[in-house]
């Protein structure tokens, strides 16, 4: 099996930037702001953006590319078309628009956004900008989160589902606390509530209140709705637990902003944890990490008197590799290796505890069903020809098994090493155990 690794360096290298992988149509008549708004965007994600100066530009690009569009981010007023004319034209062709506009007086013209916007924003300053190039990674990055909406008042559900429809996020929705915690418990990658909080069956004070046993705030944010005169719900629902609060009617800008905050603080928690626990090249879990749950669940396999094993793998002349092909494609390589293990051990908790040394930790499995996922692994392995940069790399690994329960997960690992120690003494790209 021949693989092409060429792109993983310059990939790792620009991890920041995210790909998008539809173009981006960017309107604007004055030529300076339009290659500034560009720059900056490209500079931040990797996205194909298409320009035009006017509306028949526009119209253009639109007919060719009907479907493909990501994202508009176009100014108001265009020479050719002066009435924001291409908010229709936009809207006709389905796609999303973030509209740039030049004062506040045309900006308060518009309590609500008009229908396709997702925001307007006043051209007044370069933090403007920033703004743009922030909400495009935000809609991006929005396509990942799931908000549960409750509320008993099927328009007030529906209102605020259709504004979060809009920035991309995947929207469901319960009636009180009680379907809440059925729709949460039933499905994975809610990190966002927003909640009424009179409701029948269970109130949001009491929703919140349960959520907060088992969810940190930095794991799953809640936002309480208030009624409009009761000037006391927003401060009780933080007491509870929340970490905001909206006041009824809900304004759409407001809802934007702050779901986003929101949304940006738990990406950024997790980013954290992200760097605490997991290795920078290879993005597997690191040694510490490793410890702090390998630990947890072999005392649970000790206490439930149930089948837990250990593998240690090192790949073989690692040092050759890096010699003759260079450092870079060494990385290129730990990046495709550990890119292998995530996908052949998925239900396995993998770690990267050295430059070219790893750990698997396998809870509830017997020794064969183990020995066989290790030597089919070993065997995909050394039957992959990896181009990297023009030069083609095979690799082969050398395992050591242990299943035999020691006093601490340490030890255990310990009489894997031994046996990782024997596969290599016995000639490497085997698994002893
Ligand atoms: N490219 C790259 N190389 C690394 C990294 N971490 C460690 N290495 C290299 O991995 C190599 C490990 O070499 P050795 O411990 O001698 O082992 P080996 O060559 O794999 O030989 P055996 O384990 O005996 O089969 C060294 O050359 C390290 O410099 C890393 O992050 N990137």
């Amino acid at each position: 099996m021949v693989l092409v690794r060429d792109n993983v360096r310059k990939k790792d290298n620009s991890k920041h930037l995210i790909p998008i992988d539809k173009p981006i149509l960017l309107i604007e008549d004055q030529e300076s702001m339009l290659l500034m708004l560009k720059g900056l965007i490209q500079e931040k994600y990797k996205i194909e953006i298409h320009t035009a100066s006017n509306y028949a530009q526009a119209k253009a690009l639109l007919s060719k590319h009907r479907h493909e569009y990501y994202l508009a981010i176009c100014d108001l007023h265009l020479p050719d078309a002066p009435n924001g004319e291409i908010v229709s034209l936009l809207n006709r062709a389905n796609v999303k628009m973030i509209t740039l506009t030049g004062t506040f007086g045309e900006r308060d013209k518009t309590s609500i956004l008009p229908k396709g916007v997702i925001d307007y924003i006043i051209k007044d300053s370069i933090n403007a900008y920033e703004y743009v190039v922030e909400l495009v990674g935000r809609l991006y990055n929005n396509c990942h989160h799931k908000v549960l909406v409750v509320d008993d008042s099927a328009i007030s559900c529906t209102m605020i589902a259709n504004m979060l429809t809009m920035q991309n996020f995947e929207v469901l929705v319960a009636e009180d606390g009680v379907q809440a915690l059925e729709v949460y418990k039933n499905n994975s990658g809610i990190n966002l509530i927003i909640t009424d909080y009179h409701m029948p069956n269970m109130d949001g004070f009491t929703l919140t209140l349960n959520l907060r046993k088992d969810y940190s705030k930095e794991q799953l944010a809640i936002i309480g709705l208030s009624a409009s005169g009761d000037t006391d719900l927003g401060a009780q629902f933080i007491k509870y637990g929340a970490n905001d609060f909206l006041a009824k009617p809900i304004r759409y800008e407001e809802l934007l902003c702050r779901v986003n905050q929101n949304i940006s603080m738990l990406e950024y928690m997790e980013a954290l944890r992200n760097a605490a626990n997991r290795d920078f090249l290879t993005s597997l879990y690191n040694r510490r990490y490793f410890f702090s749950q390998g630990k947890q669940i072999f005392q649970q396999a000790i206490d439930n008197e149930s089948d837990i094993s250990v593998a240690m793998l090192d790949i073989d002349h690692f040092k050759q590799i890096n010699d003759n092909y260079g450092h870079e494609a060494g990385d290129d390589l730990l990046i495709h290796f550990s890119e292998q293990l995530t996908e052949h051990f998925e239900k396995d908790l993998i770690a990267r505890i050295g430059g070219e040394e790893f750990v698997i930790l396998f809870d509830g499995l017997t020794d064969d069903i183990v020995i066989k996922m290790l030597n089919d692994f070993r065997e995909k392995i050394a039957a992959q020809v990896i181009t990297c940069d023009e030069a083609k790399i095979s690799m082969t690994v050398s395992i050591g098994f242990n299943s035999h329960k020691e006093q601490h997960l340490d030890a255990m690992l310990k009489i894997a090493d031994e046996n990782l120690y024997k596969a290599k003494q016995s000639g490497r790209n085997q698994v002893v155990g």
